[in-house]
């Protein structure tokens, strides 16, 4: 079983308009979703959609936080939460024809004690593996999430910000890094292809056995201790890309946890992600069977012995 830990859980409000309101002026819409969000809540929520036992757990508080827990229940998704005073954050995407735009609220304080809680909570669900989603509200630092990763008893991914990545010293089994978040992580620039692979390694070397790299309509490589792979992005109707990073996740995991092949759990989240971004928000589109697509997603292999310039 998975286990997701999203220490800022988010309500995820997304409204379509036709373009951004001039200043001082009303835009109004008829479009809006509400969602219960925050990285590893949204890995869950995949997760259930692709058949993989999970229990999504995390810190909520106040109505906003009643409104994630309610709505996962409604939905099916097993959770276990850590109740807060504070209340949990209100997150805005705005999609207009030309481009998406996404404000995240910091959060609410949480008191380092709520990480007892929550071990106490991965305690009694006994997960194969435990991932920590998403941002780090005031008052946690990224020793918590250490601590997390060391004092539980499974392997752990992490799919957080390039600024915990660098600061993040337990070892992990996975991370799963966008661009910017390598860049960000190493202090390396990250333009070109070979620029990811190097800057994949360096993460590695840090100690993250399994480096997931997304990037976006170019795909995804994937670097093991054995090989480094790239999987070029299906062609998709994208609505906005929110969620399409942890849908990928969702979709490696999925596939890892059946016994996949590191190849195959590759190219299972890039098709999952391309179902993703052609929906609105964090919405999750039914996957049925995913075959076809995974089928359809080209694969290249490293050879170890690469140059870091070209490819
Ligand atoms: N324009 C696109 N067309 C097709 N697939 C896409 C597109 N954008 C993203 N994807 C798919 O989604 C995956 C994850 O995207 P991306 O790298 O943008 O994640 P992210 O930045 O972590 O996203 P988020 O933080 O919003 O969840 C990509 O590896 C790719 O497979
Ligand atoms: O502020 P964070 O924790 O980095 O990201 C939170 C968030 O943007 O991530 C998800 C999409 O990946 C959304 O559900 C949510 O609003």
């Amino acid at each position: 079983m998975i286990l997701t830990v999203t220490l800022n859980p988010a309500v995820d409000h997304t409204l379509t308009v036709d373009e951004l309101p001039a200043p001082d002026t009303v835009a109004r819409t008829d479009t809006a979703h509400v969602d219960p969000g925050g990285k590893g809540i949204n890995v869950s929520q995949y997760l259930v959609e692709l058949d993989t036992e999970t229990v999504a757990t995390g810190v909520v508080g106040d109505f906003l936080g009643r409104f994630v827990r309610d709505s996962l229940s409604d939905d099916g998704i097993p959770s276990d939460f850590v109740e807060i005073e504070g209340r949990t954050r209100l997150n805005t995407t705005i999609l207009t024809d030309e481009a998406e735009y996404k404000i995240n609220h910091n959060g609410p304080t949480v008191d380092s004690s709520a990480i007892d809680g929550l071990l106490r909570s991965i305690d009694r669900h006994d997960p194969d593996t435990v991932v920590v989603g998403g941002s780090l509200p005031p008052g946690l630092e990224p020793d918590a999430i250490d601590r997390i990763a060391r004092e539980s008893d499974c392997p752990t991914a992490v799919d957080v910000g390039g600024d915990i990545l660098r600061e993040l010293d337990a070892s992990y089994a996975l991370c799963k890094p966008n661009r910017e978040e390598l860049a960000a992580a190493t202090g390396r620039r990250v333009e070109s292809r070979a620029d990811c692979y190097d800057a994949i390694e360096h993460l590695r070397q840090r100690g993250y056995d399994r480096v997931i790299a997304s990037l976006g309509a170019d795909g995804a490589i994937m670097a093991t201790p054995d090989e480094r792979l790239h999987a070029t992005a299906l062609d998709a109707d994208v609505v906005d890309t929110v969620g399409a990073g942890d849908s990928m996740l969702a979709g490696v995991l999925s596939a890892l946890d059946r016994g996949a092949t590191d190849e195959e759990a590759l190219r299972t989240g890039v098709a999952v992600a391309s179902c993703v971004v052609s929906v609105p928000g964090t919405d999750v589109p039914p996957f049925g069977d995913m075959t076809n697509a995974i089928d359809r997603v080209s694969l290249s292999r490293r050879d170890s012995s690469s140059h870091t310039t070209g490819d």
